[in-house]
């Protein structure tokens, strides 16, 4: 990979397709590097969008669409941000050797759907995950629930993230509720879901992983210390760095997330979601890319998650050191409405050793991530409480 400046023919040229505020950061960084930037997403004004060399607005999930963008501005790197993608057209766009498919084709194709990853992970790979079946209507729903995953148990769409479509099933009288619900939350409406054993963890994870060229032009995988998070109808609210946790059931973590980051191959940084009780370890499922909780690497790590990514896919070397105790709190928009603006920045900014960033979404919904305060203390506690407290502050209002 050349680095050069960017336009020139020496720059490396990378797409991002999918530029909300994950994918923002990690253009930033790259650009910080050298690389010459292009941003893609669903909508006008992305937060991706308003910092990137160019930006473009399609359906990603159209394969034509997706191929004549490659085709028109030549990347050297596609690096898929979200999940909802036309996955079988990178594998082609891999195959034609038109550009480089962040972490791989075939990484992003087993990750959007549940499916795909689940049983690669329970079944090729044996890794310990729940009970969990498939179920394409109400009645075989409410069959595999009877016969193998029992109460209380969650039931998901397929194709979804960041909780849509997710719910609680914890008695029959809940399954045409959980069925329904996930028809309408799923990404496509492939009328698939999954139903999955209730884990009772002490707490959640996610082991942030980078597979990078080291010195000897091989890839090696590095772990972040672990981030602890907590999930509300799951999409996270709060994620802090370092979570505390037993030597065996880190051990444990790190040889899941080697064990699906080394079948997933590639370079760049996985977000490894795993559910810990005592010295127990189940893997949930994997980003391979950038993670919502992992925003808290933002003042927590030296570099942080979007700063590996950008490195591990440039064929840079990485730091994965943590810097200091840190803690990630959401903003959410509580209202829908386009154009808002926020109250109480400074007050929130009053709050020892914290942060906001603040994405620039163009458009609020009640429940849509529009920023995140972070903050540091001298231990986890701390630094929690002073991002809890910073994000309160912070008042979405009409605009
Ligand atoms: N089997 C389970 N047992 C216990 N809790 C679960 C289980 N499955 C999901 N959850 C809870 O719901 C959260 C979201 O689930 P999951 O990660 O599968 O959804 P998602 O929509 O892919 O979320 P995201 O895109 O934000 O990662 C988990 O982080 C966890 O808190
Ligand atoms: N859990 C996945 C996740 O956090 N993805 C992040 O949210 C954006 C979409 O936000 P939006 O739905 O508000 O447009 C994505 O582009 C990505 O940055
Ligand atoms: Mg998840």
């Amino acid at each position: 990979m050349k680095i050069g400046t960017p336009l020139s023919p020496s720059a490396t040229r990378v797409m991002l397709l999918g530029s909300g505020e994950l994918g923002k950061e990690v253009i930033i960084a790259l650009q910080r590097l050298g690389a010459e930037v292009i941003a893609v997403d669903r909508y006008p004004d992305a937060p991706g969008h308003q910092v990137a060399h160019r930006a473009h607005v399609i359906n990603m999930a159209d394969g034509q669409a997706l191929r004549a963008l490659v085709e028109q501005e030549k990347p050297h790197l596609v690096v898929p941000e979200i999940e909802a993608i036309a996955t079988d057209m990178l594998a082609e766009i891999e195959q034609a050797g038109l550009a480089e498919v962040i972490p791989t084709a075939r990484a992003a194709r087993l990750t959007m759907n549940r499916e795909g990853i689940r049983c690669l992970a329970a079944e090729e790979l044996e890794l310990p995950t729940s009970r969990y079946a498939f179920a394409d209507t109400q009645n075989e729903l409410q069959m595999w629930v009877d016969k193998a995953i029992g109460y209380p148990c969650i039931v998901k769409p397929v194709m979804s993230s960041s909780g849509k479509g997710q719910s609680t099933v914890n008695g029959p009288e809940d399954v045409e509720k959980a069925w329904n619900y996930a028809m309408s939350g799923g990404r496509v409406n492939r009328g698939r879901v999954i139903v999955e054993e209730m884990i009772e963890f002490d707490f959640e994870i996610t082991l942030l992983t980078v597979r990078a060229l080291g010195a000897n032009g091989e890839i090696e995988t590095h772990f972040c210390d672990p981030i602890g998070h907590i999930q509300v109808k799951g999409d996270y609210v709060e994620s802090w760095q370092p979570q505390a946790m037993s030597p065996e059931a880190l051990k444990k973590a790190q040889q899941v997330a080697k064990a699906v980051t080394d079948n997933l191959g590639g370079r760049g940084i996985f977000g490894v979601e795993l559910f810990v009780r005592g010295d127990r370890v189940w893997f949930s499922e994997v980003s391979p890319r950038p993670h919502d909780t992992g925003m808290v690497t933002m003042c927590s790590q030296r570099l942080s998650e979007f700063e590996l990514h950008a490195r591990a896919i440039l064929g840079l070397p990485v730091d994965v050191s943590l810097r200091e105790p840190g803690a990630s709190a959401v903003i959410y928009g509580g209202m829908d409405e386009k154009g808002i603006a926020f109250e109480g920045v400074a007050q929130a900014l009053m709050v020892p050793h914290s942060d906001i960033r603040l994405f620039g979404k163009p458009e609020s919904f009640v429940r849509r991530r529009m920023g995140v305060a972070l903050a540091n203390g001298a231990n986890v506690e701390e630094a929690r409480s002073r991002a809890k407290l910073a994000a309160s502050l912070v008042k979405p209002v009409r605009g």
